[in-house]
């Protein structure tokens, strides 16, 4: 399903977090969030998910406004692997975890059926997590339970994945293959990334945050380019395709930008190379 997001504002304690954000991802694409410390992309994510709710704008997952659904339609539509974690979960079992995913698809009397039990079993194997999955969650090591809430996700059987920071417990090896995973659901997904790398290897589009606003949006190359690098995230870089089709960042020796004199530009060189596909965000 696609996600709209227009003209998005949302105040926290009296103050203004998000101002005017727009975003789209059409089915089945990856949209990455990236911007610096504070600049709003957890706050975004929850408002997505339906657990803000905005002083004005919309959020439509399809061609519904998330508020007019009801919490369970709506659960049923998204799932969300959030950096806090699993809620409660004391005293479950790995099982147990991934199979509250399925608490969305149940009937008022809140039995699982034999589809329940194939979505819990497909989503542990696709996670790689089987050999868990009589462990208590507590006693699992940080990447175990990344890759267990994202099973949890995948056994909701939703339309839009929302992700914030996944891979910040997984080693590369883990990293690349839960990114991987990811693209191969098909999932619609909005994923916040701190790492530029892996947010352009995984993403088909990136917006930027940088205090509360859009300040790009599109197709990677379009996006991480130099001036964008030097004044949202201070570093002095550029992002070039490499002849392997991967997307790179290369970082300058002295990578701080705050040296930037007006008009000069992070890491020389030119970087965009456009894909010809439209633009998301405004
Ligand atoms: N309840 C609140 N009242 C006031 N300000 C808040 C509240 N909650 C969050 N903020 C502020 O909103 C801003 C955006 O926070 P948010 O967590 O969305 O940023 P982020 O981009 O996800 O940051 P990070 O990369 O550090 O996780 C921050 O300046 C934060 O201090």
């Amino acid at each position: 399903m696609k996600l709209t997001v227009d003209r998005l504002h949302v105040t926290l304690d009296r103050n203004p977090i998000l101002r005017d954000v727009s975003l789209q991802a059409r089915k089945g694409d990856i949209v990455g969030l990236v911007g610096p410390n504070g600049s709003g992309k957890s706050t975004l994510l929850r408002t997505v998910y339906r657990s803000l709710r905005p002083a004005d704008g919309v959020v439509r997952v399809g061609e519904d406004d998330v508020w007019a659904l009801s919490p369970r339609t709506a659960a049923r539509r998204t799932a969300a692997v959030l950096q806090d974690g699993g809620g409660n979960t004391t005293g479950l079992t790995v099982t147990e975890i991934v199979a509250l995913g399925r608490a969305p698809h149940h009937g008022l009397l809140g039995r699982d059926g034999a589809e329940d039990h194939r979505a819990v079993a497909d989503a542990v194997d696709r996670c790689g997590v089987r050999a868990l999955a009589d462990r208590d969650y507590a006693s699992l090591s940080g990447g175990e339970r990344q890759r267990v809430l994202l099973a949890r996700a995948l056994a909701q059987s939703p339309q839009l994945l929302v992700l914030d920071e996944l891979t910040n417990h997984l080693d590369i090896r883990a990293r690349f293959e839960l990114l991987d995973l990811i693209r191969t659901t098909g999932i619609t997904t909005l994923a916040v990334l701190h790492d530029l790398d892996l947010a352009a290897r995984l993403c088909d589009h990136l917006v930027v945050l940088h205090e509360g606003t859009v300040v790009a949006a599109g197709p990677v190359l379009d996006v991480l380019i130099p001036r964008i690098l030097g004044d949202v995230f201070g570093v002095r870089a550029r992002t070039e395709r490499h002849a392997d089709g991967v997307i790179r960042i290369t970082y300058a020796a002295d990578a701080l930008a705050d040296a930037l004199s007006d008009g000069e530009t992070a890491a020389d060189g030119p970087s965009e190379h456009r894909d010809g596909r439209p633009p998301v965000g405004r």
